[in-house]
């Protein structure tokens, strides 16, 4: 039987210089089981990949923050004081460091992330100031909400559909995926995960990125 996924997307289903590897629109809808994009991207970004593939929209996103399955629309972590951290940093001199129109935060409802050029020191002084976190995902800096985390949403998103998380195999390559291989059934962190995801994870794989990915899922399918 054909195993359902848990699919982080930066650094997992991109390319090196960031970009959704095009075999993703190959692979994933002809998978034959669900398929759950789980991501610290702002909601409507896996929204609308899972849009672009055809396949049905079943998303982790915010790290947790945000979960869609069967039409079902959950929110956890509390904005406002991620804001109130992004607020007190610039105060402090810190900046997001995105646009003028931040289309990193614009529709991101729980959470709050920071550019990777940012004062990594400065933001986590406040953050702890205000009892939130700082997640290091190697794409940005994500300020959340203790608890709000991937794999707490992969357990509502397996409910939601009437599985169990062990069924699920995973597949990421950060801090931020972590908490989901500690409930899938079976782990990879891809070859550029870092060490977190590497110590987490069931398996470290050979290849980076989707050749890693693709590695795994060939492996798994129709067994
Ligand atoms: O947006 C990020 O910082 C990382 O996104 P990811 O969880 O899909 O790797
Ligand atoms: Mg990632």
């Amino acid at each position: 039987m054909t195993p359902p996924l848990a699919l982080d997307i930066d650094g997992t289903l991109t390319t090196p210089r960031g970009t959704i590897d095009p075999r993703v629109f190959d692979v994933l809808p002809a998978w034959d089981a669900p398929v759950v994009l789980a991501t610290g991207k702002a909601f409507p970004y896996p929204v609308a990949l899972c849009h672009f593939m055809g396949i049905p929209q079943t998303v982790i996103a915010e790290n947790g923050g945000v979960v869609l399955a069967d039409e079902r629309v959950s929110f956890t972590g509390d904005r406002e004081r991620a804001q109130a951290v992004a607020d007190d940093f610039r105060a402090r001199g810190g900046s997001l460091g995105w646009g003028a129109a931040d289309t990193v935060n614009r529709w991101r409802e729980t959470e709050i992330a920071v550019d990777m050029a940012q004062d990594e020191d400065l933001l986590r002084t406040v953050a702890d100031e205000y009892e939130m976190e700082v997640v290091d995902t190697g794409y940005a800096y994500h300020v959340k909400s203790p608890g709000v985390e991937k794999g707490v949403g992969l357990v509502e998103v397996a409910d939601i559909l009437g599985l169990d998380t062990a069924d699920f195999v995973a597949v990421g390559d950060s801090e931020n995926d972590v908490s989901t291989f500690g409930v899938a059934g079976e782990s990879y962190a891809v070859a550029n995960a870092d060490e977190k995801a590497r110590a987490a994870a069931d398996t470290v794989l050979d290849e980076g990125y989707m050749d890693g990915t693709l590695s795994v899922l060939e492996a798994v399918a129709d067994r």
